[in-house]
């Protein structure tokens, strides 16, 4: 039986918080996650305005109080007044991840040259894993899965989530393959 996980998804938007238009975020995260993993899981959603204290006190709570072990936010990631996601989750971080944010730009670019725009960043805060994607959302499934040239990040956070003290993720091969080096993988 597969470890339980819970896990933050956060849709930071102005317009889709104050119902301008139908937030398509959390769906999204929501439905990619639950093809890719075999973990049954627990999601705590939230869905706020580009609000820097509020993001990081929504973070810290979904972290803190929550115990989540995996948080990720879509939306506010750009270079408009408005985007302070990666300020915010700085801010709540005791580590920094830059090669959560390297790989997705690179990734990013085979479907968009804006691709470069994102500000994206992913940290460690105690045992959580918290990482930021793009506000469109197909940016997250782009992201997350990959293309044929370039793997998508998500096949590095089980292990990431392993070092860090967290449940044992388990993915399906045909959305996400995770890498582990032998000696962390788990007997069947
Ligand atoms: N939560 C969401 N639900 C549906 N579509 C979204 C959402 N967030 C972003 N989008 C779409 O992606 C585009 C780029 O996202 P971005 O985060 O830059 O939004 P924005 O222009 O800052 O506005 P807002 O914060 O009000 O969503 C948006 O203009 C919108 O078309
Ligand atoms: N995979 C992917 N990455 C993407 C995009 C996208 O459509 N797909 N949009 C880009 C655009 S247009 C912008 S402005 C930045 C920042 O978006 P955000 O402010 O919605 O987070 O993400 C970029 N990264």
């Amino acid at each position: 039986m597969s470890d339980p996980v819970r896990i933050g998804i956060v849709s930071i938007s102005d317009r889709a918080s104050t119902g301008v238009y139908e937030d398509k975020g959390l769906p999204a995260l929501k439905d990619w996650l639950t093809a890719a993993l075999r973990n049954p899981i627990e999601f705590v959603p939230r869905l706020i305005p580009d609000d820097q204290a509020g993001i990081s006190a929504t973070l810290v709570e979904l972290v803190d109080t929550e115990r989540c072990h995996l948080v990720l936010t879509t939306g506010g990631t750009g270079p408009a007044p408005r985007d302070v996601t990666p300020e915010a989750t700085l801010a709540v971080a005791d580590r920094v991840m830059p090669g959560f944010g390297e790989q997705m730009r690179q990734i990013s670019l085979h479907f968009v040259p804006t691709a470069i725009l994102s500000r994206q960043v992913a940290v460690i805060r105690g045992q959580a894993l918290i990482i930021n994607l793009p506000g469109q959302p197909k940016a997250i499934a782009e992201t997350l899965t990959g293309h044929e040239k370039a793997s998508g990040i998500f096949a590095a956070v089980p292990y990431c989530i392993d070092l860090i003290g967290g449940p044992y993720l388990e993915t399906r091969d045909e959305v996400c393959k995770t890498f582990r080096p032998k000696s962390a993988l788990r007997p069947q």
